[in-house]
């Protein structure tokens, strides 16, 4: 008789991890910049698929699903450069995300901004893989890298006012850091029922629009310091 995989048994995710383990990762960026700063860290580990699939959640969605059609995974990352909220995660840090938000997709009422969620129409929340998450940070931090955890939102307008960054600090409490794809591929991934995790590295605070506050540079060198702990700790 075929036992069945019971999640909440240790033994049966050990093993679901590593069957996943053994169908490699896809790492999903925006850009080529991040895609290549992914690759240069990774150096070149067996197991990984880095692509860049375009900025915004509908090009990482489909990007990442055209991907996972073509190929075998057991695991999809979004990676790339992120804003940081204040006093959250600073200017070259790394964020691993504890779930992946869709900031705004719903509606303005009357009442404020509702999600799609709210408003029955959608889905807005996405766990990360915890134990993944959890390795990962401490890969991390023991390699010496700062890092923290936390909610990551995705919206489709970057945040250029401190009105919005409030905004969504206060309706996310706890939020880290801000991009553009990660609910995107997390859509993608959780169709075909794969874990998702989103590690960003911090370009810029999430605010004010300040194109010179921006330290593009410095955040790519963290994606790529990231490397060889996603490829010890994802593979
Ligand atoms: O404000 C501008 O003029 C401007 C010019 C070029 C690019 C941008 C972006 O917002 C890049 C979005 C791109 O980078 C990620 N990213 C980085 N920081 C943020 C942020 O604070 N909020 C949202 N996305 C951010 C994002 O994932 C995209 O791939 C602006």
């Amino acid at each position: 008789m075929t036992s069945r995989l019971d999640p909440g048994n240790a033994e049966d995710e050990f093993h679901k991890e590593q069957k996943q383990a053994s169908l490699g990762v896809l790492i999903v960026t925006a850009v080529d910049a991040e895609a290549e700063a992914v690759r240069r860290g990774l150096g070149g580990a067996a197991g990984f698929t880095v692509i860049a699939a375009g900025a915004g959640p509908a090009a990482a969605a489909a990007g990442t699903a055209a991907a996972l059609a073509a190929g075998s995974y057991g695991c999809v990352v979004s990676a790339g450069i992120g804003g940081g909220f204040p006093g959250r995660a600073a200017l070259g840090s790394l964020v691993v995300a504890s779930e992946l938000i869709f900031a705004d997709l719903g509606a303005e009422t009357p009442e404020g901004f509702r999600s799609a969620a709210e408003l029955g129409f959608g889905r807005v929340e996405y766990p990360a893989d915890s134990g993944r998450v959890q390795r990962l940070a401490a890969g991390l931090a023991a390699a010496g890298l700062a890092v923290s955890t936390g909610p990551v939102l995705t919206v489709s307008t970057a945040t250029g006012s401190a009105v919005t960054a409030a905004a969504l600090a206060a309706r996310v409490p706890g939020a880290a850091a801000e991009a553009m794809e990660g609910c995107g591929v997390a859509a993608a991934a959780v169709a075909r029922n794969l874990p998702v995790l989103e590690i960003r590295a911090i370009s810029n605070p999430v605010g004010p629009r300040d194109r010179a506050a921006w330290r593009i540079g410095e955040a790519l060198e963290a994606l790529a310091a990231a490397g060889p702990i996603l490829s010890e700790v994802l593979e």
